[in-house]
């Protein structure tokens, strides 16, 4: 069972629901009162879990699509961000939502940011599900923040340790002898 190696649970499964509902109510507010029409924009794969617990609540009309950006290698950042996988839409003179599981060193959204903006984009916000402030290595905060976390690898809710972890539905700290 994956959640042995779990030490100990930061967030609940009805923690982050509860917290998706305020968060696209939230969102809703701004984007009715622009009368935009964003594209939701999942980053691959880690949004997956997040991205349909928030969309789903979303009252205004918006349309999705993913793209896949890669840039850590078990626990580590590699700095550099590769995009594998481009988004389907085009995003010129759009307003873009990009969806997040996590922002640590801020190295993928600072990318992705001035990708879209290279692309002609009106406007790119983000939400993430987590933020990581004590890692960051870039200046960058994203738009709308579920939950602050502690300067720990976390898993779960669709972040990963190696490609495992992203179908727990909580968000958790592994046990130090998975990892070390
Ligand atoms: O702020 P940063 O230090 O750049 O880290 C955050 C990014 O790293 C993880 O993605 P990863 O590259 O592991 O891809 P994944 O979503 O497929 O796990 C996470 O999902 C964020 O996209
Ligand atoms: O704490 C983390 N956990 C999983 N994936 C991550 N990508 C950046 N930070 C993390
Ligand atoms: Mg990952």
């Amino acid at each position: 069972m994956i959640a042995q190696d779990i030490e100990k649970i930061l967030l609940s499964e009805e923690e982050i629901e509860n917290r998706c509902v305020e968060l696209a109510h939230q969102i809703e507010e701004d984007y009715k009162e622009s009368g935009e029409t964003p594209i939701v924009v999942g980053l691959l794969k880690g949004s997956v879990p997040f991205m349909a617990e928030l969309i789903k609540r979303f009252e205004f009309p918006c349309e999705i699509d993913f793209m896949s950006v890669s840039s850590y290698d078990g626990t580590e950042s590699i700095g550099d961000v590769r995009i594998l996988k481009d988004m389907d839409l085009s995003c010129k003179n759009r307003s873009i939502l990009v969806v997040e599981d996590i922002i640590d060193t801020g190295r993928t959204l600072v990318e992705v940011k001035k990708m879209f903006k290279n692309k002609g984009c009106l406007d790119v916000r983000c939400v993430t599900l987590l933020d990581k402030p004590s890692r960051r290595v870039c200046e960058i905060e994203a738009d709308y923040v579920g939950f602050e976390v502690p300067n720990e690898f976390v898993v779960g809710y669709g972040l990963d340790y190696n490609q495992k972890y992203r179908n727990l539905p909580f968000v958790g700290v592994l046990k130090p002898e998975i990892y070390q």
